[in-house]
């Protein structure tokens, strides 16, 4: 019979704790029981798990991947095991692990966990969490072919437009640079998907997505809360003290729904009126019009058109924001990296225009400094989890069908035995030794593996060159000014609670000429209804 929850809200606190508790026994002890399959290899090693309650208070709900990373080491072994109320876990802490397992048998391991406290959240169809099956493939069919790398090309004209607004908004308004960091990442995607315009700094856009990235940005590693460990646990009532990944996931639905629902409508509307803005939703809804007014089926439904849409501004906006604010903490702390970057700039550039994509792949140096942020801090340390969809035996060790898969990205890219100084942020590590470099590759998996990998890799990618170089071209980055008058150096703060972010700081953000000020007057003026 199954087992009705619903009702829990109305017992007594005591009466719900004791159900809450028992039920987690049984399921535990049930599943502790079962996790491994006589006659098969032994699981990967870990830290010993709790009576009961397995690994749930073992890893720390922050910064987990540096443990994991730690453990990889005590028990000398990459890939490590843990379990809590029935949901088993790998950690994979090296490349070759990572590459092996997501990359070669990538079908095995295309799966995800379900997301419960995202569903709580109320996302809509959402490529990011859909299970591995037939609406998953009808999503990453419909949502990849826009953003491979000859098809993101479409979008570059915006880009450096978004690129030179940004870059005068950091110029006029230096203090508010944080503002213009979020005006852009929300501006790109928002007109992808929607084809909606960020009029200025107090947009209702940037307002709705700074939410939804709120909401995201702190609810945790993915797949980690008890209610994903334990699904029943979503029923209890989210006023019991160990349930506040539960009362946040309420707390933040209203963001979730206004961001899935007004620019889908906003979108519509514009569409209605006979304007075809050539977004990911006008384009999606001509095929589903053309389909209903033929009477043919239509496979991708309006509530995936709204959700497919939301994930390009969700997926999009808050991972290029992100990155944006640490290349801008990685500049002020590195002046030689940044005037090595500036020189590069100045001398493809030259100083009588704003840099251009043909200019991009003549900066070798400024893509080091991009390489160089992915490695020093993978927003997704952990990544986005996969699951497993078989059995499987890795290096002698036993990976269970429906074990959740993260990849310690982390891990990777500060493995001392293929970076020198990982904690140091040196972009020449990567060239030649005749360069003066370290011969050291570039790093892997900041955008995923294998079948899920990141389908907005390209656009991100063009969109963070495009910025750096025009800021490397226009604008120099200091500490702030302390009480003296004099450049202050500080102790950033970071948050990893869900992605690993660094917090709002301040940095002193100055024209670096007359000349490039004017050359970003300029082109804003030109550009049509640009505005910083
Ligand atoms: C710096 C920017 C970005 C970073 C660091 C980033 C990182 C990631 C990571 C780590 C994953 C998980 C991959 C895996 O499971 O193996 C992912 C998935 C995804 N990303 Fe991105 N991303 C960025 C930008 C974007 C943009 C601009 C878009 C939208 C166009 C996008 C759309 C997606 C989608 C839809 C998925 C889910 C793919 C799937 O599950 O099949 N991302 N991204």
């Amino acid at each position: 019979m199954a087992l009705d929850f619903q009702h829990l809200g109305a017992l007594s606190p005591s009466g719900t704790l004791v159900i809450a508790a028992l039920t987690i026994i049984i399921f535990a002890a049930y599943h502790t029981l079962w996790a491994h399959k006589r006659g098969m290899p032994p699981l990967p090693p870990g830290p010993p798990p709790e009576p009961l309650l397995g690994h749930y208070r073992i890893v720390p709900q922050d910064a987990a991947f540096k443990r994991y990373a730690e453990w990889a080491k005590e028990y000398e072994s990459d890939v490590l095991f843990f379990q809590t109320f029935g949901t088993k876990w790998v950690v994979l802490n090296s490349l070759a692990a990572a590459t092996e397992l997501l990359e070669k048998r990538g079908s095995s391991y295309a799966d995800r966990p379900r997301f419960v406290m995202f569903e709580e959240m109320g996302w809509s169809p959402t490529l990011t969490w859909l299970r591995w099956g037939p609406k998953y493939h009808l999503h990453r069919r419909v949502l990849q072919p826009p953003f491979t790398k000859s098809r993101v090309s479409k979008y570059t004209a915006h880009q450096r437009k978004e690129a030179i607004i940004f870059c005068k908004g950091l110029v006029d308004n230096p203090n508010d640079w944080l503002i213009s960091v979020r005006r852009f990442s929300v501006a790109i995607v928002l007109q992808i998907a929607y084809g909606l315009k960020v009029e200025g700094p107090e947009s209702q856009w940037i307002r709705l997505a700074e939410d939804t990235a709120n909401a995201i940005g702190k609810s945790g590693a993915p797949a980690s809360s008890i209610m994903d460990r334990f699904p029943a646990t979503r029923y209890l009532p989210s006023w019991l003290p160990f349930m506040e990944r539960l009362r946040y996931a309420h707390t933040w639905r209203p963001a979730i729904q206004n961001l899935t629902s007004l620019p889908f409508e906003a979108s519509l509307k514009s569409l209605a009126s006979g304007t075809d803005n050539h977004s990911f939703v006008h384009s999606r809804m001509g095929i589903f019009n053309d389909n209903a007014h033929s009477g043919l089926p239509n496979d991708f439904g309006l509530e995936d058109i709204k959700g497919a849409a939301a994930t390009i501004v969700i997926a999009g906006n808050d991972t290029t924001a992100a990155t944006m604010m640490l290349l801008v903490l990685y500049l002020m702390q590195n002046p030689d990296a940044q005037r090595k970057a500036q020189d590069e700039v100045d001398r493809v550039v030259g100083g009588d225009r704003l840099p251009t994509w043909d200019d991009i792949a003549n900066l070798p140096y400024t893509n080091l400094i991009l390489q160089e942020t992915y490695r020093m801090n993978p927003l997704s340390s952990l990544g986005i989890p996969h699951a497993s969809v078989a059995d499987d035996v890795y290096n002698g060790m036993f990976i269970p069908k429906g074990t959740v898969i993260y990849p310690n990205v982390w891990a990777m890219t500060h493995d001392e035995s293929v970076y020198t100084e990982p904690f140091r942020f040196w972009p020449e590590r990567y060239l030649s030794k005749e360069q003066g470099g370290n011969d050291e590759p570039l790093p892997v998996g900041n955008f995923g593996f294998g079948r899920r990998i990141c389908i907005g890799r390209n656009l991100a990618e063009n969109s963070l060159l495009i910025v750096l170089a025009t800021m490397l071209a226009t604008v120099d980055i200091d500490w702030p000014l302390g009480a003296d008058g004099k450049p202050t150096p500080f102790e950033p703060k970071w948050s990893y609670r869900g992605q690993a972010t660094v917090l709002p700081f301040k940095a002193s953000i100055k024209s670096r000429s007359a000349k490039s000020k004017a050359l970003l007057d300029a082109e804003v003026q030109s550009s049509e209804g640009g505005r910083p």
